[in-house]
C-alpha cells in the first residue's frame, strides 16, 4: 500500500519506516521516496478517484504524554497503513493506493480526547462505490463518495469501510440529536412563557397589557426563529489545533477543541456553547480556513442533514506547512458545494450559509461602516451574499439596527417573493423588503414607463424640477387685496405676503409645515393692520382674538392659501405632467422633446420612475399639518419617556434574554410598548413610515436605479450604510448605470468596492456564450463597459442548446425536471402565457413565461430564451444567464453567439430527448404539455 496523501494535522508529519509520523518530515518522506504525496479535501478525492485509490479515515488522537508538541503517527508499518493514530485531537483522512493485499484486523490508536465521543477505529477499505447519489434517493455522501444506506440505518454491505463511515454518521448523529434536543428544550421553554403571558389576559392597567403585548410579540417571534432554523440547524464542525490562535477560540471552546458550527447559536443549560452561530467570530474560520491560512483549524467537516438525520460528511483537511501552491488552490469542500449547486431548483432561493466560500464571506462580515459595492457577473451569489450579509449586520449590530431596521432593496416582486425564505432561515425576521415601485407605503405604481421617460423622470436634474415646482406654490399676489374686518377695510399686501414667505422659507421646514410659519406671520401683521385702523394698542388676548377672527375670514383665507398653498405630492406631480405650461416654468432645462415626453392625463396610474419623484416631492412638501395630530404626537413623545423607564426597569427584574437570540433592550420593549394596538415590530413600523431612516440599506441588482431612485435611498439612510450589489453587464433600465463611478463618486464620504468572480449558477459553455454575445452588443453600441469574463464553478454537458422549435424546446426543457422558464421579449409575453399555459408568475410552477425584467436575479434548472437578437444588451445577457442546467436558443439568434455554439452537443433538440436522459425522466415529464406539442 501507498501513501497519496496525508492531510489535517497528521498532513504535518510524515510516514517513517515504521509508519511514525512527525510534524514537519513529511518533505524528507516524500525526498527520501516514499511515495507520501500531500493533498486535501476533495482535491485529494478527485485525485485518488482518478489513480484508483481510496480514501480512508486516519484516527488522530492525542499523545500528550510523550510528545506534546510533536504529531505522531501510529506505530504501523507503512506497508500496513490504514490504522494511524496522530498527536491530535481531531481526526483527518488519509488517501492511500493499494499495492499489496489489504491487511486485515484493526490498529491500535490511543483514545479520542475531543469534548464529543471518540470517533472508531479505522477498518480495512472497500473499493466498491455505489451507484450516484441523485439516482438513489437513500444514497448518502462521504467525501464526495455515495454510501448505500437503507432508512433507519446503515447498510454496512461488503465492507467495514463502510462500517467506519456509519460510526462516524452515527457520532455525529449523536451530537446533531444533542443540539435539537436542545433546540426543543428553549422552543417549550418560550412556549410555556408565551401562554403563561397571554394567560394572563386583557385584564390590568394600559401599561400592565402594553407589556404583555410586547412580550407575547418577542416570545412569538422567538418560536418564529426556532421553527425556522428547523432544517439544516447544524451543517459544520471545525476542529482546531491546541495552539489555535485566540482568534478562533473567542466562544470559549478549549483550544484544540471541537466546535460545531448552525443557524444559531445555542448553549446548554450550564452556559457552555454546543452550538456557534454562524456568524459569531468563533464560526469565522469555518468559512476562511484555507490551506495556505488554516487559522488554527485542523479541519472543516460539512454536516449534509435530512430533517434531524445526518446523511452525509465530507471533510476539509487544511494543513498548510505540507501543501504545494497546487493543492492550495483547490482546497474549498468543493464536494459539499457542487452537491449544493447541482440541485434542483425550485424557485425558492435557498440560503447558502453551510457553503459559503471565503470571498464571499470577505464581503459578508466586512464592515457595517460606508457603502460598499459588490460587482459581480451573473450567478456569482451577489444576491446570497447580500442576504447573508443581511443577517450578519443584525446579528453584529443587533442593538443598532433593530431599533432602526435594515432594508431591503429588491429588483421586483417576483425577486422578493424568490428570496423571501432566505433570512428567516438564517433566523432574522426583521429586514424590510421593497422595490423602488413599492418604497412609499400610501402609492402603488402599476403601469410600465416607456424607456425613454423612465430615462427622462430618472435624471438628477429632476430633483431641482420638483424643488422648483414647489417653490412655485409659494407665490407672491401681483396686486393688493382688499377686504372689510367689520367695519374695517384692510389689505394684504404683496410686500407683507413677500416678506411673509421669506420668512417661512428660512425655518427650513417642509412646505406644509412652513406654511404653518407663513400664515402665522401674515395674520400678525394683519392684525397690527387692524389695530393701527382702530386706533388702539391691542395686547395679548385682544390680539389673538382678532387673528382668529382673520383667521377665519373667507377673504384672508382665499388669499393666504393662494400664496402658500398646501400640497400633496401627489397633487403636484400631476398637475406637472398634466399642464405643459406648469412644466416649462418649472423644467426650463429640460428639452421640449423630453418635456412632451412627460406628458399626462391627471389620471394617469402611477409608474415605477414616478415614485422617487414623488418620493423627492414628499421630503420637500413633508406630511399636511393637522393641529390634533400636533397635540397627539407631543403627548406620545411625553409617554414614550416614561414607558423607556418602565421597560428599563421591567427588564432589570427579568433578567437576560432567551438563547441563541439577540438581547431584547429597553429600547426595543419600550418602543413596542408605545404602540397602541397590537405590538409591531420595527420592521413593521419602518415600512409604514414614509420618513422611516434605516440603519443599513441593502440594494440588489443596483444597476438598474436611476439616479432619482439613489436619492430616494440614500435620503432613507443619513448614516451612508449601505451594501449594494449588482452587475454592470446587465443593466436594462434606461434609467440605470453602468459604471459605478457614476453613481457613488459624487457621495462626500466615498464608497468601496468589492468583486466577485466564480459563477455558481450558469454552466461554463452557457456563460461562454452569454460573455460573447454581451461583447459583441457592447462593441455595436460603442460603450465604455469592461466585460470582464466570468467563470463558472461547472459545466454541465449538453447545456447550451438551440432549436426551430419552442414547443419541442420547452417539452424537452421540462423533461429534465425542475423548473422551466420561457423568456421572452415583453411584447411576447401575454401570448406565450396562454399558448403554454403558465398563465401567472409563480416561480414553485415548473413552468412559467417570464420576460427579460422579471427574470431579472432569478434562476432556474432550465431556461428556453425566445428571440434573444430582440432583446436589449442587458436584457439578452440577463436571459442567457439564468439557466443552471440548459439554455435553449430559439428563434433569432443574438449577435456574437460563437459559431457552432449549442451545436452538436447531441442529435439537435429537434430530435427530442436523448435516450440516457429518457431513461431518467421524472414522472412530472408526463404533465400538461404546451398544447402546440
Ligand atoms: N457559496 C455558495 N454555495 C452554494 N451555492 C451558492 C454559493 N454562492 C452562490 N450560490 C448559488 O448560486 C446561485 C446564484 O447566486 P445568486 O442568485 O446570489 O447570484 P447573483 O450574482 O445574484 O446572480 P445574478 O446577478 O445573475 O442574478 C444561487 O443558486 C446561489 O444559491
Amino acid at each position: 500500500m501507498q501513501c497519496l496523501g496525508a492531510a489535517g494535522r497528521g498532513s504535518r508529519g510524515a510516514l517513517s519506516r515504521h509508519g511514525l509520523v512527525e510534524r514537519g518530515r513529511l518533505g524528507r518522506a516524500r525526498r527520501r521516496g516514499t511515495g507520501s504525496e500531500v493533498g486535501c479535501g476533495g482535491a485529494l478525492v478527485a485525485r485518488a478517484a482518478a489513480s484508483g485509490g481510496l480514501v480512508a479515515p486516519l484516527i488522530a488522537v492525542a499523545s500528550p504524554a510523550r510528545h506534546p508538541e510533536r504529531w505522531v503517527i501510529g506505530e504501523v508499518p507503512v506497508e500496513q497503513c490504514r490504522g494511524i493514530h496522530v498527536a491530535s485531537r481531531a481526526f483527518s483522512f488519509l488517501l492511500v493506493r493499494r499495492r499489496g493485499p489489504r491487511p486485515r484486523g484493526h490498529p491500535r490508536g490511543l483514545p479520542g480526547t475531543t469534548t464529543a465521543p471518540s470517533p472508531p477505529a479505522f477498518p480495512p477499505p472497500r473499493p466498491t462505490l455505489c451507484r450516484p447519489a441523485h439516482d438513489r434517493p437513500s444514497c448518502v455522501r462521504h467525501n464526495g463518495r455515495p454510501v448505500e444506506t437503507r432508512a433507519g440505518g446503515w447498510v454496512d454491505a461488503a465492507g467495514s469501510d463502510d462500517a467506519l463511515l456509519a460510526a462516524q454518521l452515527r457520532h455525529e448523529q449523536t451530537v446533531v440529536d444533542g443540539v435539537y434536543a436542545r433546540l426543543d428544550d428553549l422552543r417549550e421553554n418560550a412556549r410555556a412563557h408565551l401562554e403563561r403571558v397571554r394567560g394572563d389576559g386583557s385584564s390590568g392597567t394600559h401599561q400592565a397589557r402594553s407589556e404583555r403585548d410586547s412580550f407575547a410579540t418577542l416570545y412569538s417571534e422567538r418560536l418564529a426563529t426556532y421553527d425556522a432554523v428547523e432544517q439544516k440547524l447544524v451543517f459544520g464542525r471545525i476542529d482546531l489545533r491546541p495552539d489555535a490562535e485566540p482568534a478562533a477560540r473567542e466562544d470559549g471552546t478549549p483550544p484544540g477543541g471541537t466546535r460545531y458550527v448552525g443557524r444559531i447559536g445555542i448553549s446548554d443549560e450550564f452556559h457552555s456553547p454546543v452550538l456557534t452561530d454562524w456568524r459569531a467570530p468563533a464560526a469565522r474560520p469555518f468559512y476562511q480556513a484555507t490551506a495556505a491560512n488554516p487559522g488554527g483549524v485542523v479541519r472543516r467537516r460539512h454536516l449534509s442533514t435530512r430533517d434531524r438525520a445526518v446523511v452525509g460528511i465530507e471533510d476539509d483537511v487544511l494543513d498548510a506547512d505540507a501543501l504545494d501552491e497546487d493543492s492550495r488552490a483547490t482546497l474549498a469542500g468543493e464536494g459539499a458545494l457542487l452537491a449544493a449547486l447541482g440541485e434542483h431548483r425550485t424557485g425558492r432561493m435557498h440560503d447558502i450559509v453551510a457553503t459559503i466560500q471565503a470571498e464571499q464571506d470577505e464581503i459578508i462580515r466586512s464592515d457595517v461602516e460606508g457603502v460598499l459595492v459588490v460587482q459581480g457577473g451573473p450567478g456569482t451569489g451577489k444576491t446570497a451574499v447580500a442576504l447573508h450579509r443581511a443577517a450578519y449586520l443584525l446579528y453584529a449590530h443587533r442593538e443598532r439596527l433593530a431599533r432602526s431596521g435594515v432594508l431591503l432593496v429588491g429588483p421586483s416582486d417576483a425577486f422578493l417573493r424568490y428570496i423571501e425564505r432566505v433570512l428567516p432561515a438564517l433566523g432574522e425576521t426583521g429586514v424590510v423588503p421593497t422595490t423602488i415601485a413599492t418604497l412609499l407605503p400610501d402609492v402603488t405604481a402599476t403601469a410600465v414607463e416607456e424607456p425613454a421617460v423612465a430615462r427622462v423622470k430618472g435624471r438628477t436634474a429632476m430633483a431641482g424640477v420638483i424643488q422648483r415646482a414647489v417653490a412655485a406654490r409659494q407665490r407672491v399676489p401681483a396686486e393688493v387685496t382688499r377686504f372689510r374686518l367689520g367695519s374695517v377695510e384692510l389689505e394684504i399686501r404683496p410686500d407683507d405676503v413677500a416678506a411673509a414667505r421669506a420668512r417661512a422659507r428660512r425655518a427650513h421646514q417642509p412646505h406644509n409645515a412652513a406654511r404653518v410659519v407663513f400664515v402665522r406671520q401674515m395674520l400678525q401683521v394683519l392684525a397690527r393692520q387692524y389695530a393701527e385702523a382702530i386706533g388702539a394698542d391691542l395686547g395679548g388676548s385682544d390680539l389673538a382674538e382678532v387673528s382668529e377672527d382673520l383667521r377665519a375670514h373667507r377673504d384672508v383665507r382665499v388669499a393666504l392659501n393662494l400664496a402658500w398653498m398646501p400640497l400633496s405630492p401627489e397633487g403636484l406631480l400631476r398637475d406637472l405632467w398634466a399642464k405643459p405650461h406648469r412644466l416649462a416654468e418649472v423644467a426650463p432645462g429640460l428639452a421640449a422633446r423630453d418635456r412632451a415626453l412627460l406628458r399626462r392625463d391627471p389620471d394617469a396610474p402611477w409608474t415605477e420612475a414616478d415614485i422617487p419623484l414623488l418620493d423627492e416631492a414628499a421630503e420637500l412638501i413633508g406630511e399636511r399639518i393637522d393641529p390634533e395630530r400636533q397635540r397627539a404626537q407631543l403627548a406620545a413623545a411625553a409617554q414614550a419617556r416614561d414607558e423607556l423607564a418602565y421597560a428599563r426597569a421591567t427588564l432589570r427584574s427579568l433578567g437576560g434574554s432567551g438563547e441563541g437570540l439577540p438581547e431584547v433592550t429597553a429600547e426595543m420593549l419600550a418602543s413596542r410598548m408605545a404602540e397602541s394596538g397590537p405590538a409591531r415590530t420595527t420592521a413593521e413600523r419602518a415600512a409604514a413610515d414614509r420618513g422611516w431612516t434605516y440603519g443599513h440599506i441593502v440594494v440588489d441588482e443596483a444597476q438598474e436605479l436611476s439616479p432619482m431612485a439613489w436619492r430616494s435611498l440614500l435620503r432613507r439612510c443619513p448614516s451612508r450604510s449601505f451594501t449594494v450589489v449588482g452587475d454592470t453587464g446587465q443593466t436594462s433600465s434606461a434609467a440605470g448605470t453602468t459604471r459605478w463611478r457614476d453613481v457613488f463618486d459624487r457621495l462626500d464620504r466615498g464608497w468601496r468596492l468589492a468583486e466577485l468572480t466564480i459563477n455558481y449558477r450558469t454552466p461554463a459553455s452557457v456563460m461562454d456564450a452569454a460573455t460573447e454575445v454581451l461583447r459583441a452588443a457592447v462593441a455595436r453600441e460603442g460603450l465604455d463597459v469592461d466585460v470582464a469574463p466570468v467563470v463558472s464553478a461547472r459545466d454541465v454537458e449538453g447545456a447550451l442548446q438551440r432549436s426551430d422549435d419552442l414547443a419541442t424546446a420547452v417539452a424537452d426543457s421540462r423533461a429534465l425536471g425542475g423548473t422551466t422558464c420561457v423568456v421572452a421579449p415583453t411584447a411576447a409575453v401575454p401570448a406565450l402565457r396562454a399558448r403554454l399555459g403558465a398563465p401567472r408568475i409563480d416561480l414553485t410552477q415548473p413552468l412559467v413565461v417570464l420576460d427579460p425584467v422579471e427574470v431579472k436575479g432569478l434562476e432556474f434548472d432550465t431556461v428556453v430564451a425566445l428571440d434573444v437578437a430582440r432583446m436589449s444588451r442587458g436584457d439578452a445577457y440577463v436571459a442567457m444567464t439564468r439557466a443552471t442546467r440548459r439554455l435553449t436558443l430559439v428563434g433569432d439568434l443574438p449577435e456574437g453567439l460563437p459559431d457552432g455554439a449549442g451545436d452538436g452537443v447531441r442529435d439537435g433538440v429537434r430530435d427530442g430527448v436523448r435516450d440516457d436522459e429518457r431513461d431518467r425522466l421524472p414522472e412530472s415529464a408526463a404533465d400538461g404539455l404546451p398544447e402546440s406539442a
